[in-house]
């Protein structure tokens, strides 16, 4: 569960993009962010794993308190939490297993564990047969796919996606939303921030509408609400 009580975010330069957060979001939930651009909806997802911390209030992610929490514990927090970006951040030397393999390694698991673990991954994203392939090599789509391999790898609670399908074809949207809706399927939280009227408006999740750093809005099969 996540939950956020009075938060605020005001950035180092002045900005303020968090204006009081009053919100909760069970396990198993699918839930749209949505607003303008810069209504807060990164900063929002930030907070959860620790990428930004809060100026004021209270965050708690899977009863642990994050103001509280001590910097070596952070990684564990994270280990939990698996994040895909607009613009996939692969590793672009690295191919597809060595990206997805990573997050696993730096955990020390086994050799053996780790092998069947990133081709069972690669497998449930339609990508076993490019594990050799590097980032160059693929589509758009397709990368996208190893970021979201690499991210519940570690079968993470949460996965946040920031943007997932911004930077694709509106076929290839809908087949990363069809991976995100599985992944949600098998117990993991999604929180998806998103500029996508046709997907929220298509496949009815929660949505939480956010301006000028408030929530707006938060409606259960909800509509996008926007123009653009
Ligand atoms: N690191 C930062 N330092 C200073 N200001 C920031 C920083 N990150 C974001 N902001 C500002 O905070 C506000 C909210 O930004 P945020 O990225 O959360 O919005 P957003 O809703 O995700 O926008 P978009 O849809 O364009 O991604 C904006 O005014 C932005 O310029």
């Amino acid at each position: 569960m996540i939950e956020m009580q009075g938060v605020y975010k005001t950035y180092p330069n002045g900005v303020v993009a968090l204006n009081g957060l009053d919100v909760t979001i069970d396990q198993g939930e699918f839930v749209y962010i949505v607003g303008h651009s810069g209504a807060g909806k990164s900063t929002f997802t930030k907070l959860i794993f620790r990428e930004e911390q809060p100026s004021k209030g209270k965050i708690i992610v899977n009863n642990k308190d994050l103001s509280s929490m001590k910097w070596r514990h952070v990684p564990m927090l994270r280990r939990g939490i698996g994040v895909v970006y607009q613009d996939f951040r692969l590793l672009p030397r690295m191919t597809v297993y060595e990206n997805v393999a990573f997050a696993l390694e730096v955990i020390e698991e086994s050799p053996k564990t780790i092998r069947k673990r990133v081709m069972e991954v690669l497998d449930s994203v339609g990508l076993k047969n490019k594990a050799r392939f590097i980032p160059d090599e693929l589509s758009g789509g397709e990368q996208q796919r190893v970021a979201i391999a690499r991210a519940i790898v570690n079968h993470p609670g949460v996965l946040i996606a920031d943007e997932p399908t911004g930077n694709l074809d509106p076929d290839t949207s809908w087949e990363i939303m069809r991976i995100l809706e599985e992944i949600n399927a098998s117990g993991t939280t999604i929180i998806m921030a998103t500029h996508s009227k046709e997907i929220v408006n298509t496949i009815k999740k929660r949505v939480i509408a956010m301006e000028d750093g408030i929530i707006v809005r938060d409606e259960h099969r909800g509509e996008y609400g926007y123009e653009i």
